[in-house]
């Protein structure tokens, strides 16, 4: 009580608008054990719980959206528990301040600590230590070496349509997990691009064999661990590795495995150090994360690769690393793929939009001579770039970007020229999914205009296909040891005003993998629907024997439900791990060659 009562006097103080919760949403022990309680919590008289009922659970930023904010009347508000009051912002003014502060307002980063699977890194760092990884982690992310994660990501979405499309065929049969299928495809390119690993698609598949002193393929201990990653993440070490139980025995193969795959490469990098040779492809980010540790080649008489005095990462440091860049390196870009193809599949007049613009700037020419430095820059204008991020703006990956203010220190803030004080050890959170339907900084046209996917919002400019976009075409403004100046859309595209759109973060800690993962999104989304248009699977509505007697009124229907079960599970069927996802029920999907599609309605 003490706690909540020194918690509301702060709240009190700090001029932004607040309510009060009975427990911390963001506490660890509530955080595991919320969904025990909350059955017991919904079987109180409703009078006693529903101004707070609503945002005791994680999801709340997913489930109320912008609603909070347009009732409170304020782009910021407080909500004050006993365990710590939490700032929720949606406001651009006040997310410019936060994100250039870099010490007012640090990460929390006891959140990442469960990302620590090998060792610390630069995600999960703050301070002077980070800065110390990013430093050593950011020389790889040039683009230069964007050509690679390009023709990887060319190459890995042609394979991926093939194993969906038989030769020769016009249709591919129902698609029931898309999502999985572009994690994986966004695994192999970090993969290639990232570790020099090209992994195949099961119909290229020659079995793979399992090095010796492995008891599993890369590819299987990488899926496994990923598959397992929160048994790894939230059971102790020493019982992972002495349990009976076969999720475990599983989970804590794929740990170990992965592990020792990373230190073959890491040996591989270390001996390539020791002769001066040097196989680097693309980003060769565990290269780079040797290299950047400081171990050279130095005569050490023993033909071996010295540390320098003092080795700047540990070895723990360089594998946490290395697995933090395939986590956020996959999963983020996996789920815009994911759901770009599911909104397009929904909005069949916006793909034959996307269809032009491709045609416009891609031509006849065939996959092989489609060129990063001419072609890239005109997609990121074009509907290509549009569609990614209509995607971003209403799917963000990540929903909430934590951010803190320290103990002792509470931290003024300028917002619409009235200063405001947010409260020491405050915990806050940049609401993405609320920001991107703030109806004061996004072109629409109602409001429901505004929560739907429309990439032609995006088209300001008419000519935006043939631009050589200049925005992206630079390096100007790269500073991967200040905050990242580069913008995040082509200036053929509307413009977003500053902290407005931040689905890669902003400021010092934004993502380091933005470009990378772009490029890929960018790639595969041309790959598909250059020679492709997906469509909604409706088979569940109208049998596929039924389908071709039925008429178009009917198809029509069937069309319609498959659309409303789509929408229906892309808003109440969403839930966070590490980034929201579909759980649960998937929407399955059809892939058709342009020119034979089922269903071409406007909506
Ligand atoms: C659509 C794809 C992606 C989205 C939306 C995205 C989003 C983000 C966001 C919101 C953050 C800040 C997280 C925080 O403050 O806790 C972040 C950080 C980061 N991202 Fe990404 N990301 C994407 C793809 C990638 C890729 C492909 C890579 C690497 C290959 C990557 C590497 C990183 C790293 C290393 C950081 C930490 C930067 C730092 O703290 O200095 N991301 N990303």
């Amino acid at each position: 009580y003490r706690c909540f009562a020194l918690n509301l006097a702060a709240a009190k103080r700090s001029g932004v608008p607040y309510f009060c919760i009975p427990v911390y949403t963001f506490n660890r022990a509530w955080l595991v054990t919320h969904r025990l309680w909350m059955p017991l919590i919904n079987a109180l008289p409703s009078a006693w719980t529903q101004t707070w009922i609503d945002y005791v659970t994680p999801e709340f930023a997913w489930d109320k959206l912008y609603d909070t904010f347009r009732d409170i009347g304020s782009d910021v508000f407080l909500i004050v528990a006993p365990g710590a009051n939490t700032l929720c912002v949606a406001d651009p003014e006040a997310i410019s301040q936060i994100t250039t502060r870099r010490n007012d307002f640090p990460k929390p980063i006891w959140m990442y600590s469960s990302i620590d699977l090998y060792g610390k890194n630069v995600v999960s760092t703050e301070g002077a230590n980070w800065r110390h990884h990013r430093k050593i982690t950011s020389p790889p992310f040039t683009e230069k070496n964007n050509h690679l994660v390009w023709t990887e990501s060319l190459h890995q979405a042609e394979s991926m349509m093939a194993g969906w499309v038989a030769p020769n065929t016009k249709a591919s049969g129902p698609i029931r997990d898309i999502a999985g299928q572009a994690m994986r495809l966004s695994l192999h390119v970090i993969s290639k691009a990232g570790f020099g690993i090209r992994l195949p698609w099961p119909h290229e598949e020659a079995e793979a064999e399992t090095p010796e002193g492995h008891t599993l393929s890369f590819k299987d201990a990488l899926s496994l661990l990923l598959e397992n990653i929160l048994v790894v993440m939230l059971t102790p070490r020493w019982l992972l590795s002495r349990s009976p139980l076969q999720l475990h025995k599983t989970a804590n193969e794929a740990f170990v495995e992965w592990g020792q795959y990373m230190r073959d490469l890491y040996n591989e990098k270390r001996s390539e150090a020791s002769t001066g040779s040097d196989s680097r492809e693309g980003l060769d980010l565990m290269g780079a994360l040797v290299t950047g540790a400081g171990i050279t080649q130095q005569a050490n008489g023993n033909g071996t690769a010295e540390k320098s005095a003092k080795q700047l990462l540990t070895d723990e440091e360089i594998f946490g690393n290395a697995f933090v860049f395939t986590l956020a390196g996959h999963e983020t870009a996996a789920n815009t793929i994911h759901f770009s193809l599911l909104y397009l599949a929904m909005h069949p007049q916006s793909q034959r939009r996307l269809q032009k613009d491709l045609d416009d700037i891609l031509g006849d020419r065939p996959m092989t001579e489609w060129d990063y430095d001419e072609d890239v820059p005109k997609l990121f204008g074009s509907m290509c770039g549009a569609v990614m991020n209509e995607q971003l703006r209403l799917i963000p990956p990540v929903l909430g970007i934590p951010k803190s203010t320290p103990k002792g220190q509470p931290q003024g803030l300028t917002i619409g020229g009235k200063q405001v004080t947010v409260p020491e050890g405050c915990y806050v959170t940049i609401n993405t999914a609320a920001l991107h339907r703030n109806p004061k900084y996004w072109p629409h046209t109602s409001e429901a205009d505004l929560l739907d996917f429309r990439p032609e919002r995006w088209l300001v400019d008419k000519t935006h296909a043939t631009k050589q976009d200049q925005a992206y075409a630079t390096e100007e403004g790269l500073d991967f040891d200040g905050p990242d100046q580069r913008p995040d859309t082509a200036e053929s595209l509307f413009r977003p005003i500053k902290g407005a759109y931040v689905p890669f973060s902003d400021g010092y800690r934004s993502c380091l993998g933005r470009r990378f993962a772009q490029v890929e999104i960018l790639a595969v989304i041309a790959v598909i629907f250059k020679t492709w248009s997906v469509e909604l699977d409706t088979s569940i509505f109208l049998p596929d024997e039924e389908f071709p007697s039925a008429s178009d009124e009917t198809k029509r229907e069937a069309w319609e439900k498959a659309d409303q079960r789509a929408r229906h599970l892309l808003r109440y069927g969403m839930g966070t791990i590490i980034t929201i996802q579909m759980r649960g029920e998937k929407v399955p999907m059809r892939f058709v060659r342009r020119g034979e599609e089922q269903f071409n309605y406007a909506k």
